[in-house]
């Protein structure tokens, strides 16, 4: 179901105690004030997950940035999409762009972890998009076709209309340099197009795909105008209430 979404990804940032505070705060806000048919999601820390989602109420949902590619077992340190699950969070932030660089996940890994979130009940927030030199090459529509076709055509119809995209060219993530109105526009569209020639009209208009990449209250708007942004994955903004907010009420 396509919806309009706006999910705070808050990186590896907030003790405990300011976690709770900032998702009490977020709370109010989206609590009191007149949303226009958005989801909220919040995706924080795996240490938050339990404490953020007694905290929120039924307008938000809660994210986690990442899960183990294994069910359970001797995987020390890692934390399954079951345990996940059972903290009462909804979604699950996959392919990161600072995930596939630092931590090496490849589309390989990417299927595993897909299927583990889907098999629970939980909803992926795939992320795809290029970096500069990609861009620069002309090869950005290439590079994100192939990440969604590795990364998620091997689910059914069925299993894909769980899923949520976010487009978060690698160059404006965290830069403060965010992709154009137009640029946005033309790979979201991009994407829509890929999705109609894999699982037709329906699945395709249907899906959300997201924008992220230094989005903040000032452009939101513009972004989230064009017809195939159905909303954001938001980085830096997330981290203070009002900013959150800010983009939210962009719709
Ligand atoms: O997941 C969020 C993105 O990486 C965007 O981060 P940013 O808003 O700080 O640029």
């Amino acid at each position: 179901m396509r919806r309009k979404i706006v999910a705070g990804n808050w990186k590896m940032n907030n003790t405990l105690e300011e976690g709770i505070e900032l998702a009490g705060q977020i709370n109010d806000l989206v609590e009191n004030t007149e949303i226009n048919d958005v989801d909220v999601v919040i995706g924080t820390p795996f240490i938050h997950l339990t404490e953020v989602n007694k905290v929120v109420g039924e307008k938000i949902g809660v994210a986690a940035q990442n899960c183990a590619d294994e069910k359970s077992g001797a995987y020390t340190g890692e934390i399954s999409a079951s345990m996940i699950k059972s903290t009462g969070s909804k979604y699950v932030i996959l392919g990161h762009s600072e995930r596939r660089t630092y931590y090496g996940e490849t589309n390989e890994i990417l299927v595993k972890k897909v299927n583990l979130t889907l098999e629970n009940g939980l909803a992926p927030i795939f992320c795809i998009g290029e970096v500069l030199e990609e861009r620069e090459a002309e090869k950005h529509f290439e590079v994100v076709k192939s990440q969604i076709a590795e990364g998620l055509f091997h689910l059914s119809a069925e299993e894909f209309g769980k899923v949520v995209l976010a487009y978060e060219p690698v160059w404006a993530i965290g830069t403060g340099v965010t992709a154009s109105s137009d640029q946005a526009q033309e790979m979201h569209a991009f994407i829509r197009k890929t999705l109609v020639e894999q699982y037709g009209e329906e699945v395709a208009n249907n899906t959300s795909i997201l924008y992220g990449g230094s989005c903040k209250p000032s452009n939101a708007k513009e972004l989230f105008e064009n017809a195939d942004v159905d909303g954001g994955l938001i980085g830096g903004a997330s981290l203070k209430a009002e900013d959150f907010m800010g983009i939210i009420t962009a719709f």
